[in-house]
Parts: structure tokens; sequence; C-alpha cells
């Protein structure tokens, strides 16, 4: 069974999150009350990844709901607003929680505006529409997961195994399940294509080594860890196939931020002539942004670098830069694999004009 990373029961009003934070060394879950717990969850790290931030953010949001009354319409519209705008503040660079707060912010002005809603009709559509979003993580995963692997499968000849290279954690653990460019490697393994997976480590906060490899043995997938200052060695080497990474937000013109150290894998790849894929759902694709210029990039705390654990490996005194992310040129990425196709970033423009009201 793949692992769980969200737990929300409806008829206990009960939410978990497996602690990240705790990973592999202890499988410990955390219950979150409401929106604050979600917020400081988030904030942490605790649960981390573009889509998981998302529900996680939201399921905090129903969790809260339930638990308290309303006199009106109007106080159940301002106080959801209020809560998806502090929860989007949790951490800046991936999209998917602002996207979803967006959206969920224009039902709730829609149904308080609408006469034939009761109070309690609002609250419940609400729910439905929250609970909606895990489903369709899981169903979008899926697809990008077939779509990517066919894709790889398409630029090598006969029926040959391939070779991917992928970094930081896209799998259940990053999503509501399945995964996204875990989700693709997922899929060639079904497909009995996958000879090898290599995972970097992503220093600083070890995303890789602790999460992906964790993944990744409790799957069987064949796979073998890297240091990130591996890989050009390892495309030098290894005969590989294509790498495939996840995205916290794509810009219009493809520009995607990811996590720190993709843009040097890009970069290496273009060297090597090897295929470079990002693997997200479609809702990763910030329309309203023209270029990565405009993407804000969370810098995290220099202890996540100074640190392993509570044990400090870096000199005393010494001066940290930690951006969580980078940005990747449209230019260096062969397709942008979503639930709704494959598309080259000069396709997306058009992709997003004709696809935005799916
Ligand atoms: C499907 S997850 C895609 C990205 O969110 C992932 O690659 C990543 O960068 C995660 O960063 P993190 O800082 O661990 O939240």
């Amino acid at each position: 069974m793949s692992l769980r990373a969200i737990i929300y029961n409806q008829e206990t009003n009960n939410l978990e999150i497996l602690d990240q934070l705790l990973l592999p060394a202890a499988t410990k879950y955390l219950k979150l009350r409401g929106v604050e717990d979600g917020w400081k969850a988030i904030n942490k790290m605790q649960v981390r990844g573009a889509p998981a931030i998302a529900i996680v953010g939201c399921l905090s949001l129903a969790v809260e709901m339930q638990n308290e009354k309303f006199e009106s319409k109007k106080q159940l519209r301002q106080d959801i607003e209020g809560k998806l705008n502090y929860l989007v503040s949790s951490r800046p660079t991936a999209v998917n929680m602002k996207t979803a707060a967006e959206e969920l912010i224009d039902l709730a002005n829609q149904l308080s505006k609408d006469e034939n809603i009761t109070l309690d009709g609002m609250k419940s559509k609400f729910l439905s529409t929250i609970l909606q979003m895990l489903e369709k993580d899981i169903a979008d995963n899926t697809a990008i997961g077939d779509n990517g692997a066919k894709e790889i499968l398409s630029r090598v000849s006969g029926d040959s195994q391939v070779r991917v290279i992928t970094h930081c954690n896209t799998g259940s653990l990053a999503t509501a399940g399945y995964g996204t460019a875990l989700g693709v490697i997922r899929s060639l393994q079904a497909m009995k294509r996958l000879e090898h997976v290599y995972c970097t480590e992503t220093r600083p906060y070890n995303q890789g080594a602790r999460l992906t490899a964790y993944e990744l043995v409790h799957e069987k997938i064949p796979a073998t860890l890297i240091c990130d200052n591996m890989v050009a060695a390892l495309m030098k080497s290894r005969n590989i196939s294509a790498v495939v990474v996840g995205a916290d937000r794509v810009a219009a013109n493809g520009d995607t931020a990811n996590k720190i150290g993709t843009y040097q894998i890009a970069v290496v790849a273009k060297y090597h002539g090897v295929p470079f894929y990002v693997a997200a759902p479609f809702t990763s694709i910030d329309s309203k942004i023209s270029s990565g210029e405009h993407i804000v990039i969370e810098e995290r705390p220099d202890r996540e670098m100074t640190h392993v654990g509570e044990h400090r490996i870096a000199a005393k005194g010494i001066q940290c830069w930690n951006p969580a992310f980078d940005v990747t040129p449209a230019s260096l990425i062969a397709g942008i694999i979503t639930e709704r196709g494959v598309f080259r970033p000069d396709q997306l423009k058009d992709a997003l004009a004709t696809q935005q009201n799916i």
C-alpha cells in the first residue's frame, strides 16, 4: 500500500498528517485541530510539497469550520476569506495553496450571494468542494504518471527500459497520493519499463535521502541515492534516459520554480543531451506570472544548513544563504507533464488560453 501523508475522516472530523520532520527514523501522525495547526505544520515543513500543502491547508480550514457556529452566510464568507489568506502566507513559493484559496474564496462569494442556499447548505457545499480536491489530486497524479511515462518511452527505441533521475520528493508524501514526478516513475515501473531511478539527496533538507528514498524502498522500486554533486558524473557514465522533477510554480512562459538544485540539474542535462521534464498538475501553472522572474523564492533558516538533526556540521560563525527553491528557465525544459497532456514550454500560453475553463 502506498504511503499516506494525509488522513482525514469526515465522520469524526479528524485530520492527521504524517510528520515529515521525523521521517525516516519515526512514523508518527500529528493531529491538526484547525487553521493555526495547519499553518504551523506547513511553515515548519511537517507537511511539504506543493499539492500536499494546499490540501492540508484547506482541510485544516474544513476541520475548524465544522467545529464553529456561524450566525450568517456573510460571517461564514468573511471567516473563510480571512483564514484562507492566512494559510497562503505559510509558505510563499508554491502556487497551489494560493490557487486553492482563490477558488474557494470565489465559491464562498457565489454561495453567500445565492438566496436559494441556506447557511448549512453553504457550509456543506464548501466542505464537499474541499474533499473533492483530495480526490482530484490523486486522479490527476495518476494521469500525470501515465502521460509522463508514455512521453519518456516515446524517446527510446523498441521496448527497452529507461534510467531516470529525480530530485527532491514528489511522491505520496508531497501530494494526496501517487505523486507527480514520482508518479511518472511509478507508472514506468508498473509498465515494467523502469530499469533504475536515481534520486538526489536534496540538501539541505534532504527530501531525497529521507523521503524519496523511503518511498522508493517502500514501493520496491529499483533505486540508488546520489549526492547532489554527483549528477554530472552520473549522466556521463550511466546513459540516463530522462530527468523528471516536480514543480512549485510554473510561469506562463514555462520557467519553473522547484526545489533548490533543480536548475543545476537542468543545465547539466542540457550539456549531456538528456531530456529534462517537469511533472505537475495543471493548477501549478500560474497564468498570472509571465516569467520566473516574478516568482518569490522562500529563504529558510540557516539551521537547516548548519545542522543535521541536533548535530552541527558547519563551522560556527559562518554566514549562510539558504534559498529553498530556484527557477529553471523554460529553454532547458523538454516538456511540462500535466494531467491534461505534455506541453512544450512554448505551447503553454495556448494551452492556458484554451484549457483554462476545463
Ligand atoms: C509534488 S511536489 C513538487 C514540489 O513541491 C517539490 O519538488 C518541492 O520542491 C518540495 O519542496 P518542499 O520545500 O519540500 O515543500
